[in-house]
């Protein structure tokens, strides 16, 4: 009988299938007996490596960027939030796949987010890039991750030139669209409008950061990390059965920056401020009245504390009186604004900062300002040389040193001079005054003040050289202001 089985290629065909199938079923067998035998611990290992190998073998590269709360994303707005931004902003297609959620009590209302495993496509200079986004189910702290995925031929483009460009390009979106706002208290001048007591508003545009704001870098670090531990301080705040709030004594001369670092902080924090104004509320009740209108994520700040009210009871009617004999009368009192502070009333909202400055902290009652109700106290300086190389970057773009640099630092360190005077004189008077002109400047400026305090130290020398020589105490001559 002739042979009518298959053909030889299907025979072939089908012992490659069996042996497929065979092959199948040995790594199911295995893959169940790993399963089962083997550590969990050891499965993320042998994950990990299979990971790399596959990562090594693909032509394409991966960058992750948690959706965080670091220190590093706060300095640059939040890296997560400037991504979203940039993928919204740079594409109709892309803005209509991010979602925009309304968070309550937030700064910024509208939060983009990108569906879990969604991918949205980029272009920059030529080179398709990839975003997906994706939760970790293994992380505890289930953050949700965004993925950027390129050819590796681009990796030296798309790791400086590329992700530089994201971030920027969201962080200025965000700025350009972030509105704060600005409340005050003080009543209208025009005396037809009835006294309220309620905050009137404005937009919030004070361009102050702490990149612009000079001081000495580790006093700055100290701030920004204190912040940052506040802001992300919510469950450790009710962990400890403490209102979610924090005091801040801003003190030092007059010039120093303390209304700047208050707007540096406000941008830094993306907070609304609300400006106290202490001397126009009438008592107690309306400053309670003031607090409970004041929202969450906010920045209460009472400038110039020491010459709000009369916080010791002491002060006689008389003196109550404002110059223009208005009869401006303020009956808050040093209980109320403790109340205001760290009172029951006080808990009506949470993540709020409180802010005091003063150019004499000794005049403060110490009650006002003990530890627990402002609880930092910084002391903001006359310019030290690290302040004034902050400056020099603010006016002239200076990053490097300059020949002149040395004979400031000497004199900075001689003189006290605040930022405000220094900002002051590198500020060019026209437009042929160079970086040079301005530094020879301030230097004029830091010979006559040093000549000045010179001569002045000299006049009171003589001067408790003659009182000593009348006879005269010791007190007597510190009373009469000679150094002694
Ligand atoms: N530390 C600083 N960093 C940057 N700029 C500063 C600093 N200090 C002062 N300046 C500049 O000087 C100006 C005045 O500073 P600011 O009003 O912040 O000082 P202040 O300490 O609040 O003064 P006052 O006690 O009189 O209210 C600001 O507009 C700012 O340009």
């Amino acid at each position: 009988m002739k042979n009518i089985g298959l053909p030889q290629l299907s025979q072939n065909r089908i012992a490659r299938k069996k042996e497929l199938w065979s092959i199948l079923a040995s790594l199911m067998f295995l893959y169940g007996i790993y399963e089962k035998f083997v550590p969990y611990h050891f499965h993320k290992l042998v994950r990990k490596y299979i990971q790399k190998f596959i990562g090594f073998m693909s032509p394409y590269m991966h960058i992750t960027f948690p959706e965080s709360v670091s220190r590093q994303c706060l300095q640059r707005s939040d890296a997560y939030s400037c991504i979203l931004t940039y993928l919204s902003a740079n594409s109709l297609e892309n803005s209509k796949r991010l979602k925009a959620e309304v968070v309550a009590n937030s700064q910024t209302p509208l939060v983009l987010t990108m569906e879990d495993a969604e991918e949205i496509e980029d272009k920059f200079q030529g080179v398709k890039v990839w975003w997906f986004s994706h939760n970790t189910p293994n992380d505890s702290n289930d953050k949700i991750y965004l993925t950027l995925t390129f050819h590796k031929n681009y990796r030296e483009l798309i790791t400086t030139s590329y992700i530089k460009h994201v971030l920027e390009e969201g962080k200025a979106i965000k700025l350009k669209n972030r509105k704060l706002k600005l409340y005050t208290n003080n009543p209208s001048n025009d005396w037809w409008k009835p006294r309220s007591s309620k905050w009137s508003q404005t937009t919030f545009e004070h361009p102050a950061t702490f990149e612009t704001l000079a001081m000495d870098q580790e006093k700055k670090e100290e701030i920004i990390d204190d912040l940052i531990k506040f802001k992300s301080g919510k469950d450790y705040y009710a962990k400890v059965g403490k209102a979610w709030k924090r005091g801040y004594l801003l003190y030092g001369p007059p010039g120093t920056g303390k209304s700047t670092m208050i707007s540096a902080i406000a941008n830094f924090m993306n907070y609304n401020v609300y400006d106290l104004e202490l001397t126009t509320i009438k008592d107690n009740n309306e400053l309670k009245r003031l607090l409970i209108a004041t929202s969450s994520q906010s920045i209460i700040v009472i400038e110039d504390i020491d010459c709000s009210i009369d916080l010791t009871g002491q002060r006689t009617k008389d003196e109550k009186e404002d110059k223009d004999g208005n009869g401006k009368e303020s009956n808050v009192t040093l209980s109320g604004l403790l109340n205001f502070i760290d009172g029951i009333w006080s808990a009506c909202g949470s993540e709020r900062i409180i802010i005091f400055t003063t150019n004499f902290v000794d005049k403060l009652d110490p009650a006002l300002i003990r530890r627990g109700r402002m609880d930092k106290h910084i002391e903001m300086s006359y310019c030290s040389y690290q302040a004034f190389k902050v400056l020099a970057k603010n006016y002239w773009d200076n990053d490097s040193d300059h020949v002149l640099f040395p004979i400031i630092q000497k004199l900075l360190g001689e003189v006290n001079m605040t930022p405000s005077d220094v900002a002051e004189s590198l500020m060019p008077k026209s437009n042929t005054e160079d970086f040079e002109a301005c530094l020879k400047n301030l230097i004029q400026s830091l010979e006559s003040v040093k000549k000045k305090e010179e001569e002045e130290a000299k006049k009171k020398e003589v001067q408790l050289k003659a009182m000593k020589a009348n006879g005269k105490s010791a007190e007597e001559v510190k009373d009469n202001g000679a150094i002694y």
